[in-house]
């Protein structure tokens, strides 16, 4: 089943007198539970691929449809219970908020949503046990990325959409964080897009779109992704 259709989208800034096209003509689908990384260079148009699917920016033309639902005439209010209800979110740098600790950091996203999983039992998934009580600035990076990963699925979204969440760690501490989204979405068949700079990732991927200039350059379907443990980083 599609769950995510990006249909001829284009995408243009207006930054005083000056337009800057960021997409032109964008289309792609993601089938359910798969795993899709988007490729390309600084200024590609990536995280405004991603920002429009999680409702945080419009398209000023074409469709944007999620499970169904076209979002692309959505007001602020419906893009408001879309993006708490379907969209679980992790950015490069992780907006933990730091006077609460890492268990009420993940709980805080769970109160926007029925049907959400416990922090307990999302700081599990990312193997935080033990660490709910300390405060975000008492973890390592790579800590507190998991924790906004836990804190992202502490909603049971539909979509997973990560922008460069390992912009900020050592190569050694991202392939960890990567492995970790990889395998939420093979275990809980959730549909995970990354925009990354590790290439390598895309060896694990189901699909990956090559973005240049706001248009997409390529899209590989890859028939046999292998493991995490089997990429070559
Ligand atoms: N809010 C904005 N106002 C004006 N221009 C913008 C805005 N957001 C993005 N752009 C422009 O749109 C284009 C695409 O930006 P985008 O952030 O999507 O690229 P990207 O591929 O994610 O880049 P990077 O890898 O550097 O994060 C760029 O030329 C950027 O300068």
């Amino acid at each position: 089943m599609k769950q995510l259709e990006f249909g001829h989208v284009n995408k243009i800034y207006h930054t005083g007198t000056r337009e800057t096209y960021a997409l032109k003509d964008v289309s792609f689908s993601v089938r359910q539970g798969e795993f899709t990384v988007i490729l390309g260079p600084s200024g590609a148009g990536k995280s405004t691929i991603l920002n429009i699917l999680g409702g945080i920016d419009t398209a000023d033309g074409g469709t944007v449809i999620v499970s169904g639902q076209d979002i692309t005439g959505l007001g602020e209010r419906e893009l408001s219970r879309y993006r708490a209800e379907k969209v679980g979110f992790v950015f490069q740098f992780y907006n933990l908020i730091p006077t609460l600790t890492v268990s009420e950091n993940v709980a805080l996203m769970g109160e926007l949503k029925k049907g959400s999983i416990p922090a307990k039992e999302a700081l599990d998934r990312v193997g935080l046990r033990g660490h709910e009580h300390k405060f975000p600035d008492q973890l390592s990076g790579g800590e507190q990325q998991r924790v906004s990963i836990a804190r992202a699925i502490a909603k049971n979204p539909e979509i997973l959409l990560c922008d460069e969440p390992t912009g900020a760690l050592d190569s050694e501490t991202g392939c960890l964080v990567l492995e970790q989204l990889w395998r939420l979405c093979r275990e809980d068949k959730k549909t995970t897009l990354i925009v990354t700079h590790n290439a390598g990732i895309a060896q694990a991927a189901d699909k990956v779109i090559y973005v240049k200039n706001g248009e997409i350059t390529d899209i590989r379907i890859n028939p046999s992704p292998l493991k995490i443990s089997e990429v070559e980083w």
